[in-house]
């Protein structure tokens, strides 16, 4: 049987090297090699290559899929060139708005290529966010607190946005908190998201968790995940590898691959 051939890009990174070990494991895929400007001291001891430009990689290896866990100012970019050259992303890097997925699902058609983009692969972080959902349309005042660990580029997370998205679809139009709030210190109700609160929290010890908080006459709702280790988005990460070939287009969430 054919092995599917794999890159990450970002393979140094913290999420790159856990794709590396994912895929190392897995009789059914191939590690071909990584992109990573940085280089480590893990490389020396490892047989397969790491590129530094993207491009470079991709014209020396051909793999079938790209992998990639870099960070908000690259991942366009990186995104594009793949794409260009006929290799299927599966993107789990954060900060691209809707409209840069709409250029990129627009680009993968006109090339034929399937692609996957989720700001989160751990399947209890999926269901956070359905679960929270489902509950804001019958408790509107809700409010999202992420926690993630100190060294994390992008305010509020991938997450917390599409958790705030999939809200934003069912909840009923309504500006929460007193109509005369006044701020006496600048930030502290978080970012406004259509009419509801994003709180982000950044702390060393933290790996990445959330909550989201619905309040009603003398009640809240508190729906919590937290990842505790970045083995948490590897199931999701292979289930994107082994799908995205059968796709045609960019899909956006890892909620629309499962049964
Ligand atoms: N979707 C998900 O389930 C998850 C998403 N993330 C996201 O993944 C991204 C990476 O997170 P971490 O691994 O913690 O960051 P990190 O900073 O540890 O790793 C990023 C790596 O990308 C490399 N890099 C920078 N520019 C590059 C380029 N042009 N080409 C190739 N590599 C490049 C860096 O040298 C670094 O080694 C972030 O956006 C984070 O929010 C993180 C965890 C889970
Ligand atoms: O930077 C991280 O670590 C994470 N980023 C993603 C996000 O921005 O939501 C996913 C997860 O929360 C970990």
């Amino acid at each position: 049987m054919n092995r599917l051939k794999v890159m990450v890009s970002g393979a140094n990174g913290r999420m790159g090297r856990e794709v590396v070990k994912m895929l190392k494991k897995d009789d059914d895929l191939l590690y071909v090699g990584g992109i990573d400007p940085i280089v480590s001291s893990q490389q020396e001891t490892d047989d397969n290559p790491i590129y530094q430009r993207l491009e470079e990689a991709l014209i020396a290896e051909k793999p079938d899929v790209i992998v990639d866990f870099t960070n908000p100012h690259v991942v366009k970019d990186n995104v594009r060139t793949a794409i260009e050259l006929g290799v299927s992303p599966v993107v789990g890097t954060t900060g691209l708005t809707l409209e840069d997925i709409l250029i990129l699902d627009k680009l993968a058609k006109e090339h034929e290529i399937g692609g996957v983009i989720a700001p989160n692969f751990a399947i209890g972080a999926v269901l956070m966010m359905k679960f929270a959902q489902t509950a804001a349309k019958y408790m509107p005042n809700v409010e999202i607190i992420e926690y993630h660990h100190d060294q994390k580029l992008d305010a509020p997370s991938g997450t917390a946005l599409k958790t705030a998205e999939l809200i934003q679809q069912v909840r009923k139009e309504l500006k929460q908190g007193h109509p005369n709030e006044k701020e006496t210190l600048i930030g502290a109700r978080g970012g406004a998201f259509s009419g509801f609160r994003i709180h982000s929290v950044r702390l060393p010890g933290l790996v990445a968790h959330q909550e989201v908080i619905l309040g009603d006459l003398g009640q809240t709702l508190t729906i919590r995940h937290d990842s505790i280790d970045r083995e948490s988005f590897m199931p999701g990460v292979n289930l994107a590898i082994k799908k995205v070939k059968s796709l045609r287009g960019i899909i956006y969430g890892l909620e629309h691959l499962l049964n």
